[in-house]
Order: structure tokens, then C-alpha cells, then sequence
């Protein structure tokens, strides 16, 4: 039985970054080398970054990705990796003269795999089933691909497939069996959202039985815009058994020694998708490749994953980390009030960044409470941040005295001073400004426009308030683990104060928030079943939620979309969130009907 060593790079490209991306490759490929690999797999579209959206739409580009293919198989040669077999995901365009969707006059945009061998590109894929759900809009820019293509490689025949190709019942892992291939190969950039590394293991195994051969799957790790990938690329036998399993939110070489079928010589030239009724045409293709030099045995890795709260958390730090990292920044600054939100939120910036790294700015005004304060400071001792504070009556009264603002227009003045006053630091010193707000408060509106809810990032707004207790109470009791995401801070970094005192947006005497919304935690479940789940008004009650409480919120909810749309970007932890997932037109007359 033939043997191979594989390698799975689960690594961090950037989007447009096509020179950093082809280093990565590089890099990552003299890795696996040094460890005597037969094979490096990189992840889905890992020479241009993904998703590319609408860059894909653009001719240079595609015609950039396309050459820096070409250099970087040059490269490798050059560097002495030329033997090694790169198999990576990059952004092509048909040969023929085809037109794209959009009326692209020739040659429309592919979501492309290459092997890249002795200074060439030496085969050419490109993905066949394009996801066009939740936060994918590839159908809009891709068109698919119709081939399987299948190397020969020291005796293994190894096909490759692209991400969406592995959730299809009889798709293309199932061609992958017909054409008995003895590995089959994954190339992922498959966003992290709760619970679904369960989901992506099963369904490894499930398509590993479908095609009767081992299967390697390697996902990319970091952040794009919204987007957060956790890496946990796995390697499976044909019966589905886990055999190799890398961490999650950090970047990995997983090496993986493989016992593999002998090619059987079959020949079958096509074969049938059942998901889509198309006909996938078979590719094979010989690679006469040197084996690598001896090296040591490689123990299979199979780390564990991370639990609900911590994997949560690991997005919200990734996600905060590379938006920070990836556009530039170095240093972040928020509002800190003594409050859970912004004191997670800074907590969050300090394990992505250095707490040295971190601004922070206490305003209080007339309504704060003199605990908020020492809170807020507390917080900024445990943890070591620059903090300044800022007092804003004055600020406030200059306004009041040229407008005259009552009531709500006068507490929002307020929260919109202090957005100023934030903006005005980031002008000046070139902080990224962090925004404080949770989904529970998105969901309902509960945010002043302009005021809090102003800024470039958002690290918790798809987090329900209850979860922000959770994530808060995890993070204190995670000092002293060898979780490899958070900073080594000696003490519980959040005050217990904070934790345990009523929210309060403190924007008039004795405000709480109970005064505007219910109780968290009877809003939180109702906000996950409407907008999580898209549950209507009936189906909501029958759920056993309170039928007034139902009525208030879904109009709370339907009423604040404008105000979600000018919110900044965060990421994405649950299977719905605001921004690129639920889409909602602003002006809107719907009203959830009630049958009951
Ligand atoms: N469809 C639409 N499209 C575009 N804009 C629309 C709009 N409908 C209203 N607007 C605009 O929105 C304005 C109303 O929104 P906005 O100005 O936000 O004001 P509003 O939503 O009325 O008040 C903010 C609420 O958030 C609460 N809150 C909670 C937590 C924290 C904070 C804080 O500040 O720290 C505040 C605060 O207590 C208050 O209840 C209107 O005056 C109008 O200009
Ligand atoms: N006194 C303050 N000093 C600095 N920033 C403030 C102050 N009050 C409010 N902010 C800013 O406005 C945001 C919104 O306030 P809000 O009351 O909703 O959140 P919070 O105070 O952090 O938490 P909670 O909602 O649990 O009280 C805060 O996250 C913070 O960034
Ligand atoms: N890039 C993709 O094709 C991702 C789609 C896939 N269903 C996933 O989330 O894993």
C-alpha cells in the first residue's frame, strides 16, 4: 500500500494581498517540505484572500491572480521546492470566451484550484457548486466549473474539490468515488459561525464513505471584514474516522502519514451529480514526482476543539484582531462607561492587540454614577490601558445653550458628544474607533444614531446581551489557561462589579434598561427565534413566547432597520447576523400577520 505524507497549511491570506499571500505559500510549502510532506494543500482562493466579492467582476485582477499563479509555481521551483505538489485556491477565468453573468465580455471569473509542480501550473480546476446563501453571493460572480480533476501521484490517484462541492448529497465527492480516487482532497474557506465544527466533521465523514477513500480538508484561519475562519481542518479515513485534527483560530501545518490504495487503473471519464443533475467530467493527470527525503515519524495531531463560549470568543478576538491588523491599524479607542458592553469589548481589543494597544475614554456626564467610574477604572488597572477621562457637561451645555433639545433629543446629545469626542482622537492619533454595541441592542434599536452607535468596528454586535454576560464570566475564569488566543493577564481582567450590575445606558437620572425593554433574558430567546430563525408572529407564540411581548418586539425589530444599516461591520458568530446575512429592505409596510 502506498504511503503519503500530506500536509494541510491552515493559514491567514488577505484579501487583495496577492505578492503576501503567494509569500505565504512559500512559506508554508518549505514547511511542509521540511517535514518530508508528499503533498501541501492550502486553503480555497488562498492566493487572492476570500471572499473577493465583487474584485472578481474585474478583469485586472483576475488577470493579476492568474500570473501570480504562475510566479509563485516559479518560486517554488526556484526556492528548491519544485518536486513538492502545491495544491491551492487562486481566481481564474474560463478559457473560452464564455461571458460572465454580469455580461463580462469573455472569459468569466472561476473560484479556481491549481497544482502547482516543477515551476508549472500543472493541472487547473474550478469549483462546481456555488453558494449563493446566507452570507455567499458566488452564483453572482462566478460561473461553475464541470471538471474532477484526478492526479496520479506516487501511485495515488487524488482528486480535488472546493468548499460548497462537499455539502452536496451526491455531488462531487460522490464523482470523486466513481472515478476511485484514493484521496480526496477539500479546499475550504469556510466561515465560522456556533456550533458548526460539529456539522463540517460529520459531513467529512459522511462524503469520506460517499467517495470510499480518505479524505483532507483544510479550511483557511483569521478574518475578512464580517467574515471569521476558525482553520479545524481535519483528516479522515474512508469509514470516516477522525485521524488528524488541527486547532482552532490559529494558523497550523497539520502532517498527516496516510496508508492509501494503490491507483486502480479505472478510466471512468465522467460521472453523474445528483444534487444538481449535471454531468462532471473526469481529468486525470500523472505527476512523476521525486519522494522526499527521509524524515522522522509524524504522531497524528488531533486537538480537541473548544468549547461553546471560548470558540465564541476565539472569533470575536480573530475577527477584532485582523480587521485592526489587516486595514492598517495599530491602536483601537472606545467610550469605556463602566458598563458590560464596552467593558467586553475592551477587554476583546486587549487580547487582540496588547492591552498597550488599546485607548479608552471615560465621559461621564451628569447621570453617571460615581461606581461607573471607579468601575471603568478598575477595569483599566487590571488591565493595563492608556485611559483618559473627559468630562462632557461642558461640552454639553455649550450645545443645550445654542439649541434648544428636550427630553430624548437632549439625552441623545449626550451619547453624541461623546461619539465626537471619540472620532476627534481617531482623527488625531489614527485609533481605529471600537463600537460598543450588542445584538440585543441592534435587534431593537436600542442605540443612538450617531452617538453609540458610531465607529468603524463592532466586535460584539452579533452577541446577544445574555452572551455577554457569558462571554465576560468565561473570560475571567480562562486566566491561567493556555488558551492561545488571550492575553496572559495575571487577574480576572473584568471587575465582578461590572458583571453583576443592572445595564444602564445612564442617559438621565436612574435610567435602566428595563425601563425601554424586557428583561434580557426573555428578550434574547425571542430576538434569536425572529431573527435568527425568521420566525413569524404565530410561529413565535407557538414557541411559547409572551404574545404582547412578541407584538412590541417584532415592531422594536421591524422599526430599527435603518439604524442597523448604517451600523459599523463586526463579525459573524451565529447562524444569522446583521449585515451580510439578514437582508431587509428599510422601507418596509410589512407587518408580521396574526392568525391567532
Ligand atoms: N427610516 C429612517 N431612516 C433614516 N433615519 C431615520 C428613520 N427613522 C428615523 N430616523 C432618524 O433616526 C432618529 C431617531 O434615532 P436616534 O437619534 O438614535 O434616537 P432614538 O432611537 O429615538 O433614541 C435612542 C434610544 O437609544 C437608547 N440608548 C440605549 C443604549 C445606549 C444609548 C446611548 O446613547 O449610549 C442609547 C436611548 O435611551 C434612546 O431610547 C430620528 O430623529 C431620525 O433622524
Ligand atoms: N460615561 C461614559 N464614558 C465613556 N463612554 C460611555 C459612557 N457612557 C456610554 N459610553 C459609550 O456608549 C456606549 C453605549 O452605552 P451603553 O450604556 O449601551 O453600554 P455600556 O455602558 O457599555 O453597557 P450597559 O449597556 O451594560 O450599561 C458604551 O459602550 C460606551 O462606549
Ligand atoms: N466557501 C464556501 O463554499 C463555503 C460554503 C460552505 N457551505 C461552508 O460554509 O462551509
Amino acid at each position: 500500500m502506498p504511503q503519503l505524507r500530506i500536509a494541510l497549511a491552515q493559514v491567514n491570506p488577505t484579501v487583495g494581498d496577492l505578492d503576501g499571500n503567494a509569500r505565504l505559500i512559500v512559506e508554508w510549502a518549505k514547511r511542509a517540505a521540511d517535514r518530508g510532506a508528499h503533498l501541501v494543500l492550502f486553503p480555497e482562493m488562498m492566493l487572492t484572500g476570500y471572499p473577493v466579492e465583487d474584485l472578481a467582476l474585474r478583469g485586472s485582477f483576475v488577470t493579476a491572480s492568474r500570473r501570480a499563479l504562475e510566479r509563485v509555481a516559479r518560486r517554488l521551483a526556484d526556492e528548491g521546492l519544485g518536486d513538492l505538489p502545491v495544491v491551492t485556491g487562486y481566481l481564474d477565468r474560463r478559457a473560452d470566451a464564455t461571458g460572465g453573468r454580469l455580461g463580462q465580455p469573455a472569459g468569466a471569473p472561476l473560484n479556481a484550484a491549481a497544482w502547482l509542480h516543477r515551476g508549472e501550473v500543472a493541472v487547473r480546476s474550478a469549483k462546481h457548486h456555488l453558494p449563493n446563501y446566507g452570507v455567499f453571493d458566488e452564483y453572482r460572480i462566478f460561473v461553475p466549473g464541470d471538471r474532477l480533476p484526478v492526479v496520479r501521484l506516487h501511485g495515488v490517484d487524488v482528486a480535488t474539490i472546493v468548499c460548497e462541492d462537499l455539502w452536496q448529497d451526491g455531488g462531487p465527492a460522490s464523482a470523486a468515488g466513481a472515478a476511485r480516487a484514493g484521496l480526496l482532497l477539500a479546499l475550504n474557506a469556510s466561515p465560522y459561525e456556533r456550533n458548526k465544527d460539529d456539522v463540517r466533521l460529520d459531513l467529512c465523514a459522511t462524503r469520506a464513505r460517499e467517495a470510499g477513500c480518505a479524505l483532507a480538508y483544510v479550511n483557511a484561519v483569521g478574518a475578512q471584514d464580517e467574515l471569521v475562519f476558525d482553520g479545524d481542518s481535519v483528516v479522515v479515513g474512508p469509514d470516516g474516522a477522525l485521524l488528524a485534527r488541527a486547532p482552532q483560530f490559529v494558523e497550523h501545518l497539520l502532517v498527516t502519514d496516510l496508508d492509501l490504495p494503490a491507483a486502480s487503473g479505472d478510466t471512468t471519464a465522467s460521472a453523474h451529480d445528483d444534487s444538481d443533475g449535471t454531468t462532471i467530467t473526469i481529468d486525470r493527470y500523472a505527476l512523476d514526482a521525486a519522494a522526499p527525503g527521509a524524515a522522522g515519524p509524524e504522531p497524528a495531531e488531533v486537538f480537541e476543539p473548544l468549547d461553546d463560549l471560548a470558540e465564541m470568543y476565539g472569533a470575536l478576538v480573530t475577527g477584532t484582531r485582523d480587521y485592526v491588523r489587516k486595514n492598517g491599524f495599530r491602536s483601537v479607542i472606545l467610550g469605556l462607561s463602566g458598563g458590560i458592553d464596552s467593558a467586553l469589548v475592551a477587554t476583546i481589543a486587549a487580547d487582540a492587540i496588547g492591552p498597550e494597544n488599546v485607548h479608552v475614554v471615560l465621559l461621564p456626564s451628569r447621570y453617571s454614577t460615581s461606581h461607573s467610574v471607579s468601575d471603568a477604572e478598575e477595569l483599566v488597572k487590571r488591565q493595563g490601558l492608556n485611559a483618559r477621562t473627559v468630562a462632557i457637561a461642558d461640552m454639553v451645555a455649550a450645545f443645550e445653550a445654542q439649541l434648544d433639545l428636550h427630553g430624548l433629543a437632549a439625552e441623545n446629545l449626550q451619547a453624541r458628544i461623546r461619539a465626537n469626542v471619540w472620532m476627534g482622537l481617531s482623527n488625531e492619533h489614527g485609533h481605529l474607533v471600537l463600537t460598543g454595541g450588542n445584538k440585543s441592542e441592534l435587534a431593537t434599536g436600542y442605540s443612538t444614531l450617531y452617538g453609540d452607535s458610531a465607529g468603524g468596528f463592532a466586535p460584539i454586535k452579533d452577541l446577544v446581551k445574555t452572551n455577554v454576560w457569558a462571554l465576560a464570566r468565561w473570560r475571567n475564569t480562562a486566566v491561567g489557561t493556555d488558551v492561545p488566543f488571550l492575553h496572559p493577564f495575571p487577574v480576572e481582567p473584568i471587575p465582578d462589579e461590572i458583571i453583576v450590575k443592572e445595564p444602564s445606558a445612564e442617559l438621565r437620572p436612574g435610567q435602566r434598561d428595563v425601563d425601554s425593554l424586557p428583561p434580557y433574558d426573555e428578550l434574547d430567546p425571542l430576538l434569536v427565534d425572529y431573527v435568527e430563525r425568521d420566525l413569524g408572529h404565530d410561529a413565535l407564540i407557538d414557541a411559547g413566547h409572551d404574545p404582547d411581548l412578541v407584538d412590541r418586539i417584532i415592531r422594536l425589530v421591524d422599526l430599527a432597520e435603518y439604524k442597523r444599516r448604517q451600523y459599523p461591520p463586526g463579525p459573524k458568530i451565529t447562524p444569522k447576523n446583521f449585515g451580510r446575512d439578514r437582508r431587509l429592505p428599510i422601507t418596509n409596510r410589512w407587518r408580521e400577520p396574526s392568525a391567532q
